[in-house]
C-alpha cells in the first residue's frame, strides 16, 4: 500500500538564531545535520525507505533530504523540486528575531502572524534586503510578499493533488522533505484539521511522520517513525 513520509528539514541556522526565516534560503546547522541523517537512520532501521522524494527550492530541505538519503544508501532515488514545497514565505517579518518581535509587538500579535489561519504577515517591501524575487531559481514564479497558512495552502494542494498524488497512487513510498508550514498546510489536508484547531499544531525539526493510504488513497491516522 502507499506510504507517505513527511519530513521537516533539521535545525537551520535562522531557527538556532530564532529569525523569521520563510523563503530566504539558509543552510542546516551541525545539529541540523544530524537530525537529518538520524531521520535516515531510523527509516533503514525501520525498512521504511522512499522510492520517489519531493523537496522545496531551499537548501535546508534539499540538504535534510540528500543527508538522509545518504544514510539509507539511496542517493541514487528520483528527487523533483519546486517551489511549492517551499516555507511560508514570512513577509516583512523576515530576518527578524522572534524575540524582539514579540517585545516590540506583543505576544499575541506575534502569535497571530505565526500560527492564525489567515492573517498573513505584513508584506514585505519589494527589493528589501532578504527579499528572493530576483534569484534566478524563481524565474517565472510570481513570488509572494507575504503569505498567511491559508494562501500557503492554496499553492502546496493543488501542487500536491497534480504532482505527488498519482506517484503516490502508483504504489510509491513518497517522501517529501519540506518545512514547517508548508507541512502543516498538508497534514491539515490529509487529517481534515479544522481551520481554529491547525494553529495548535507544531512540527519538529527531523522527525518523520507517516501515513499509510488505502486502496481508496484514503490516508489513516498519521503517525511519527519513531513510535511506530
Ligand atoms: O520560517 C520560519 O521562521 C520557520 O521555518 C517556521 O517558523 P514558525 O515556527 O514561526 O512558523
Amino acid at each position: 500500500m502507499p506510504k507517505l513520509i513527511l519530513v521537516r528539514h533539521g535545525q537551520s541556522q535562522w531557527n538556532l538564531e530564532n529569525r523569521f526565516t520563510g523563503w530566504w534560503d539558509v543552510d542546516l546547522t551541525e545539529k541540523g545535520v544530524a537530525e537529518a541523517r538520524a531521520a535516515g537512520q531510523l527509516m533503514k532501521d525501520k525498512s521504511v525507505l522512499p522510492t520517489r522524494c519531493f523537496t522545496s527550492f531551499q537548501t535546508r530541505a534539499i540538504k535534510t533530504l540528500n543527508l538522509a538519503l545518504e544514510e539509507m544508501g539511496r542517493l541514487w532515488l528520483p528527487v523533483t523540486k519546486d517551489w511549492r514545497l517551499n516555507e511560508r514565505h514570512y513577509g516583512g517579518l523576515t530576518g527578524l528575531d522572534k524575540q524582539e518581535t514579540r517585545d516590540r509587538h506583543g505576544d499575541e500579535q506575534v502569535h497571530i502572524w505565526r500560527r492564525s489561519f489567515d492573517v498573513p504577515p505584513p508584506e514585505m517591501e519589494p527589493g528589501s534586503e532578504y527579499d528572493p524575487g530576483a534569484d534566478p531559481r524563481y524565474d517565472g514564479i510570481d513570488v509572494p510578499y507575504s503569505e498567511s497558512l491559508k494562501l500557503t495552502i492554496e499553492r502546496v494542494l493543488p501542487y500536491w493533488q497534480s504532482d505527488i498524488l498519482p506517484v503516490l497512487a502508483s504504489g510509491e513510498t513518497v517522501i517529501i522533505s519540506a518545512h514547517g508550514n508548508s507541512l502543516r498546510a498538508l497534514v491539515k489536508h490529509l487529517s481534515g484539521i479544522s481551520d481554529e484547531d491547525i494553529t495548535g499544531l507544531e512540527i519538529p525539526t527531523g522527525q518523520p511522520i507517516v501515513y499509510d493510504f488505502d486502496a481508496n488513497m484514503v490516508p489513516g491516522a498519521r503517525y511519527y517513525l519513531k513510535d511506530s
